[in-house]
């Protein structure tokens, strides 16, 4: 049974909290006053179905269940976790609170406050020891920053537990060790956005001009190696001491009005507003969010190609996830029951796939293969482990069939099938699937290798065993259309 998320105000940040719980696999009930609450949760799930699983590289498991609700109570019943995300203001939590604890006594709250302290938010409360700050960067589905922030009132096992639950939606979990307003992020974010206020009001840079130094320049470091990394590496060969030595006597200099800010009102607010308006107005918000969510697919799955910084926590993941669905799958390997073709791969067509005839390009349909066949080779206990210790599979021979087209942002699986099988060898049937529609085969002949001596050997036992457990339960199968073609061409 899914385990099951409460997510109590569903707006812009209550909608990527219900994306992430969701996507990775959770039951959501949501309660949200707003009227238009299902509409914008139902166009932020459209948005993340296509950004989320293009980050992943193992089955997704299947999405949550949504339900929307008339009341907290409705909403909280039967969760093992509440992500409060209603609009900021103190008394309004409280009140939250109050009645989810009257609710269900018990359960655990994170709270998506941007700067309340969580013995601010726990004033009052029957159960303070079971309300903590978990804050969440925009947006929720893609970013992995969660800043778990508590009190003293917070024993160790809420922590931890507040810590798995967001590991377990593939969030990066930052215990923060003391109580401060705002914790990191945003304290660091509000010191940018008064620097940025103040160059606009003094009539030094416009909306976009401050937009552009971000991202042309610091923002890309920022992204990859955060502030010290970066600056340890502009200290040249002597590091962090001689960038401290060359830069320090800024500390003193005007370069900051950070203590100073600029006062709100409302010629403030149209000054930013009209300029923002001429930046970017032109794209509606949900477009907006499209071409950001592409740019950071893009971005984050460069870093996990890399297996840096926010690509690493991707790759841990997909790891735990991946543990999970093989471990499902060796259930079958016992007691060989696999006599069905093995779903061992899923994935989403990304940008970087599409050729200039404005579908997948070829060379990706064996990559698909590849992930498929691979995936099948760590279940039978072939994989990297087995590969370091010196033995492997190669790829003999390959035919690819291309039935149909995959376009940008289709899922696809892999379906493996095995043909034939003995110590040395095995025969794959692979199917690349796109809901019910097959958009390619692919047969391929896998030889098992000592890799030192270069030469075909037969395989470990135990991998041989797993490897024969598969193919006798799929000799019993029948044999896919189109196995055995060569390259044909009728004649006209
Ligand atoms: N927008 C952002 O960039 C970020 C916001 N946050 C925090 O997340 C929380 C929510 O902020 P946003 O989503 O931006 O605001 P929002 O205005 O988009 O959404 C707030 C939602 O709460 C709902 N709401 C109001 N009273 C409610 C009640 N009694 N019960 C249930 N729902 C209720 C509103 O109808 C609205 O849909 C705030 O605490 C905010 O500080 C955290 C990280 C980033
Ligand atoms: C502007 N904000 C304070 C609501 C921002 C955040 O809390 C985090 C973010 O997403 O930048």
């Amino acid at each position: 049974m899914n385990r099951k998320a409460a997510i109590i105000g569903g707006g812009v940040i209550g909608g990527g909290w219900a994306a992430r719980f969701l996507l990775n696999g959770w039951d959501v009930g949501v309660f949200d006053p707003d009227p238009e609450a299902e509409r914008k949760i139902a166009a932020v799930m459209e948005n993340a179905r296509a950004a989320l699983p293009a980050l992943s590289d193992v089955p997704m498991p299947a999405e949550g269940k949504l339900t929307f609700h008339g009341t907290i109570g409705e909403a909280v019943e039967g969760a093992d976790y509440v992500q409060e995300s209603v609009s900021e203001r103190i008394e309004l939590k409280h009140k939250v609170y109050a009645q989810l604890q009257q609710s269900n006594p018990g359960v655990l709250i994170g709270s998506s406050t941007s700067g309340f302290k969580a013995s601010d938010l726990q004033k009052s409360a029957v159960a303070p020891e079971n309300i903590i700050v978990a804050h969440p960067f925009n947006p929720v589905y893609l970013l992995p920053l969660s800043e778990i922030s508590g009190s003293p009132a917070n024993p160790p096992e809420v922590v931890e537990k507040t810590v798995q639950i967001m590991k377990d939606v593939g969030m990066f979990p930052l215990v923060i060790r003391h109580e401060i307003d705002a914790f990191i992020g945003n304290r660091f974010l509000e010191a940018v956005w008064r620097e940025a206020l103040w160059m606009l009001k003094d009539g030094i840079a416009t909306t976009e001009e401050i937009d552009e130094a971000i991202r042309m320049g610091f923002g890309l470091r920022w992204g990859q190696m955060g502030l010290f990394e970066t600056y340890r590496i502009a200290g040249g060969e002597a590091g962090m001491r001689h960038f401290m030595a060359q830069f320090g006597p800024a500390l003193k200099w005007p370069w900051t009005k950070l203590m100073d800010v600029p006062e709100f009102n409302d010629e403030l607010v149209d000054l930013v507003a009209s300029q923002s308006d001429a930046q970017s107005g032109m794209y509606g918000i949900r477009e907006l969010e499209r071409i950001r969510d592409r740019n950071l697919v893009g971005f984050l799955r460069a870093l996990k190609e890399r297996n840096w910084g926010a690509g690493k926590v991707l790759r841990e993941h997909d790891e735990r996830r991946a543990a999970a669905f093989y471990a499902e799958m060796a259930k079958g390997l016992d007691t060989g029951a696999k006599a069905a073709p093995l779903v061992m791969w899923q994935g989403q067509v990304l940008p970087g796939w599409i050729d200039y005839n404005g579908h997948m390009t070829e060379s990706r349909y064996y990559f698909c293969n590849s992930e498929t066949v691979d995936n099948f080779l760590r279940l039978i206990g072939a994989g990297m482990d087995y590969v370091a210790a010196g033995h492997s599979y190669y790829s003999a021979e390959t035919h690819i069939r291309h039935l149909g087209e995959a376009k940008l942002g289709d899922q696809l699986r892999g379906e493996l099938q095995i043909i034939s099988a003995d110590e040395k060898r095995f025969r794959s049937f692979v199917r690349i699937l796109k809901g019910e529609d097959c958009v390619a085969t692919v047969e391929q002949l896998c030889l098992h290798v000592d890799m030192k001596a270069g030469k075909t050997v037969p395989a470990a036992p135990e991998v041989w065993a797993n490897l024969k457990a598969v193919a006798d339960a799929h000799a019993g199968l029948p044999m896919p259309e189109g196995v055995g073609r060569a390259v044909g061409q009728k004649k006209e």
